[in-house]
């Protein structure tokens, strides 16, 4: 794991370098002595995973607001130094003495605070000399309120850190602030401090100021200047806004498939049932839903934990096959001991929580301590990890959900009519759910909708449950009024989940009739669930489809399992995830795979915006030109035999250097009829660019329009391109070169070679340096020439 024991790190330190007052060495060892100590059962396993290097970019949809960018996969960078390459991401910062403010990202129940828990572990360890100090500070313990907030408040909170501090330890800590470790955990509870990156910071590090004037502080390094600051937080949301300003970021990537396969097994030897290891494996490779699942580690948990259930009980046991029917089977027998009320009581609590942000508990906010006590027996609600004692949390972030939905599913104070804006399908101006509760409508439709003895009559006795059935007429009305194909991409998926958790023939059935056959989900994540429902749509639809899987981050197996499908006829996706895919296929002696895959690729039409794409486009070229030097001599690759436009638009200050790279390739498109050369933002690929176009004419067979404005062509690279044209005589429709720097001659030897040009409609060649009397010459000669 990145964050595990960072066994590359740094050598172990030979002597602690504190070398100041008793209390001092005795805080760190106390404080050490606490991150050492390693919870018990599942909690306390540790599968090392990866950390990837992301960036956030402006959101397509939100004009300046920041969202995690979506990287292809063969861009993806997992921090393979561990722990040390993401504590040194910034070493090469300038300044040396600034704080250095370090993100780290992911989804709800993706592994966050686990990893911030190894961190302060790792340095318990000793495997982190370079810090004295370590403060790992669960966020939805932080004091919110006045404004007497100080720096000492925030690190040693009460309940967070092992016994009372006394004032040498905070001053060695103001001396030495480049030797502190500060970890802000589930920073998204701090969501109500937004804006807090303009606030005014105030005095000194020791004076009290409200809690956003102290991250303002920090933020603004300001106060404990020169530490390290450490965040781990959800993706989405108002804070997003703030962790623009990170000199790093990076996303907890959560299971891979192997890594789930070491969980379970870890799972079941922690619980002393090695014996149910590998059946429990089978359980889940079973069921490709879950397993599709498991690379989130919260539901990897409570998939082992459902499947030790059933295997104690019947080996002939399976797993459900949706995640309301996992949370359910884990829920059931909880509820049959609970006290009368208690899980709608417990729902209810985790629906208003939710509602405002909240995960945590205080006693006094259960029902009754009879429910409270109930709850914590059963696993539901658990002691927060580093917070105060009497503070309690969900197990998961997905339970509070399941408990949201469940709540809406039974009360009777939801309106008929507010039900559907639940599942977050139409859109409104505000998202019910950011970061918050965004699990609930798959939950809440898999609720109403599944049979109920053994859905919700199994939770709450069959008596209660008809309270659903009203709902289900609404929810089912309003499901089958949705229309598929109108729905923006990020919806769609929704939709399909929550018609996968209904287990409803019906409502599949509507919605699959509804899905257009060229589906878009550019931009959009796809996440390995996501890729699963989408695949069993298109398979269950009967119908052709084509997508477009660009910038959605699939992984190759999802890319492979989508593209393999004999439903899907064409589709576009990342070149070099194609690649890879093609790779992969071709190492594994798929060639029929293969051969169809490639067929159904298509790059049309082409726009290059960035070196990648060039640099990818010329390994796709690459690929095919290996085929076609080999035996293999039907290995030409349709997308690009066939690509017929091309677009290239990556701005003066990379364009000359890209066009290089791109001319040498650009025989290969023997089909390609339109050559676009002309961004808003200049290519300036210049005179010599031109040179290598021109050279490339007599394999361009097809090239009806070529546009060159824009480009800083001179005379030299006009008499150049004149001198070449005529190879293009029999296909060149309209010839653009707006906005050069041609004057007279290199008009005048255009001009010249016009007659030649027999198919040639229209030369477009307005630009300010060709002399008034030249253009009238110009356009009385050919008509065809446009000045203007
Ligand atoms: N690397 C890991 N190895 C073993 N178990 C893990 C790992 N990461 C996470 N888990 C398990 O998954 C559960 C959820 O992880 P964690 O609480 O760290 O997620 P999170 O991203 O902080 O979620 P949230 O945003 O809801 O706070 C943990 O309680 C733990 O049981």
């Amino acid at each position: 794991m990145v964050a595990g024991p960072a066994t590359s790190i740094l050598p172990s330190p030979t002597l602690h370098p504190l070398t100041c007052a008793e209390s001092v060495e005795q805080f760190c060892r106390s404080l050490r002595d606490k991150y050492q100590a390693k919870p018990a059962g599942p909690e306390g396993i540790l599968v090392e995973v990866d950390l990837v290097r992301v960036r956030l970019e402006r959101s397509s949809s939100k004009g300046q607001e920041r969202e995690l960018a979506t990287l292809d996969w063969a861009e993806r960078q997992p921090a393979r130094g561990g722990l040390a390459e993401v504590l040194l991401a910034t070493s090469d910062r300038r300044r040396p003495r600034e704080t250095q403010v370090i993100a780290v990202l992911g989804k709800a129940g993706q592994g966050k605070s686990h990893w911030a828990q190894a961190v302060s572990w790792a340095w318990a360890c000793g495997q982190l000399p370079q810090y004295d100090f370590v403060f790992c500070i669960p966020c939805h313990c932080l004091d919110r309120r006045g404004d007497t907030y100080r720096l000492q408040d925030l690190l040693f909170s009460p309940g967070l850190q092992p016994r009372p501090v006394e004032d040498e330890v905070f001053s060695y800590i103001l001396r030495r602030p480049d030797r502190i470790l500060l970890i802000l955990d589930a920073f998204e509870e701090l969501e109500t401090q937004d804006g807090f990156l303009h606030s005014a910071c105030g005095p000194g590090s020791a004076e009290p100021r409200s809690l956003r004037g102290l991250l303002a502080g920090l933020f603004q390094r300001k106060v404990l200047r020169g530490c390290t600051l450490l965040l781990t937080a959800r993706p989405r949301g108002r804070l997003a806004q703030s962790l623009s300003k990170a000199d790093a970021v990076f996303e907890v990537a959560g299971f891979s498939a192997q890594q789930a396969e070491t969980y379970v097994m870890r799972y079941f030897e922690t619980s002393g049932a090695t014996e149910h290891q590998k059946r429990a494996l089978a359980l889940l490779q079973a069921q490709p839903f879950l397993l599709s699942h498991s690379h989130s580690p919260t539901v990897c948990r409570a998939v082992c934990q459902l499947s030790e259930a059933l295997l104690e009980l019947d080996d002939e046991a399976e797993l459900p096959s949706t995640l309301t029917g996992l949370y359910v089977g884990l829920l059931g027998p909880a509820a049959h001991d609970s006290p009368p009320g208690a899980l709608v009581g417990l729902a209810r609590l985790a629906w208003d929580l939710g509602r405002r942000h909240h995960s945590s508990l205080r006693e006094d906010q259960f029902p009754s301590a009879e429910v409270r006590a109930w709850a914590v027996a059963r696993g539901l609600v658990q002691p927060t990890r580093r917070g105060p004692e009497t503070e309690l949390v969900f197990s998961s972030f997905l339970l509070q959900c399941f408990l949201g939905a469940l709540w809406l599913a039974l009360s009777s104070e939801i309106k008929d009519k507010e039900l559907p804006q639940y599942l977050a399908l139409t859109p409104r101006k505000k998202r019910p759910y950011d970061n918050w509760l965004e699990g609930v409508p798959r939950f809440l439709v898999g609720l109403v909708f599944q049979p109920r003895p053994r859905c919700l009559g199994a939770l709450v006795g069959l008596a209660a449950a008809t309270s659903a059935d009203r709902k289900q007429k609404v929810l089912t009305r309003y499901l089958k009024r949705l229309q598929p194909g109108t729905l923006q991409v990020g919806r769609l998926l929704e939709l399909l989940h929550c018609a996968h958790e209904a287990l409803d023939a019906g409502l599949w059935q509507h919605v699959l009739h509804g899905l257009p056959a060229r589906l878009s989900f550019l931009g959009t994540r796809l996440s390995p669930p996501d890729t699963y429902v989408l695949g069993s749509a298109l398979e269950a639809a009967g119908r052709n489809f084509s997508l477009d899987l660009r910038s959605t981050g699939i992984d190759p197996t999802g890319l492979g399992t989508l593209v393999g499908l004999s439903c899907v006829t064409h589709f576009r996706a990342t070149l070099s995830d194609t690649v890879g895919l093609w790779e992969s296929l071709q190492q594994r002696g798929e060639a029929k795979l293969l051969r169809a895959v490639e067929e159904k690729f298509t790059i049309e039409p082409f726009k290059a915006t960035s070196m990648k794409d060039v640099e990818d486009l010329g390994n796709l070229v690459q690929i095919q030109r290996t085929r076609s030097s080999s035996e293999d001599t039907a290995g030409e690759l349709p997308a690009v035999r066939d690509l017929k436009k091309l677009e290239f638009a990556l701005g003066s200050a990379l364009g000359p250097q890209a066009f290089s790279k791109l001319v040498r390739i650009l025989e290969a498109f023997s089909s390609l009829q339109h050559l676009d050369l002309d961004s808003l933002s200049e290519n300036k690929i210049g005179d010599e660019g031109v040179a290598q176009l021109s050279a490339t004419f007599p394999q361009l067979k097809a090239l009806e329009t070529l546009n060159l404005s824009q480009n800083n062509i001179t005379d030299v690279g006009a008499c150049k391109l004149a001198k070449a044209l005529p190879s293009l005589a029999a296909s060149l429709v309209r010839l653009s070169l707006y906005n050069n720097y041609i004057c007279d001659a290199g008009a005048e030897s255009l001009a010249h070679v016009l007659p030649d040009m027999v198919s040639l409609r229209v030369l477009e060649m307005w630009t300010p340096t060709i002399p008034f009397g030249v253009q009238e010459h110009l356009q009385q000669l050919d008509s065809r020439i446009i000045l203007r």
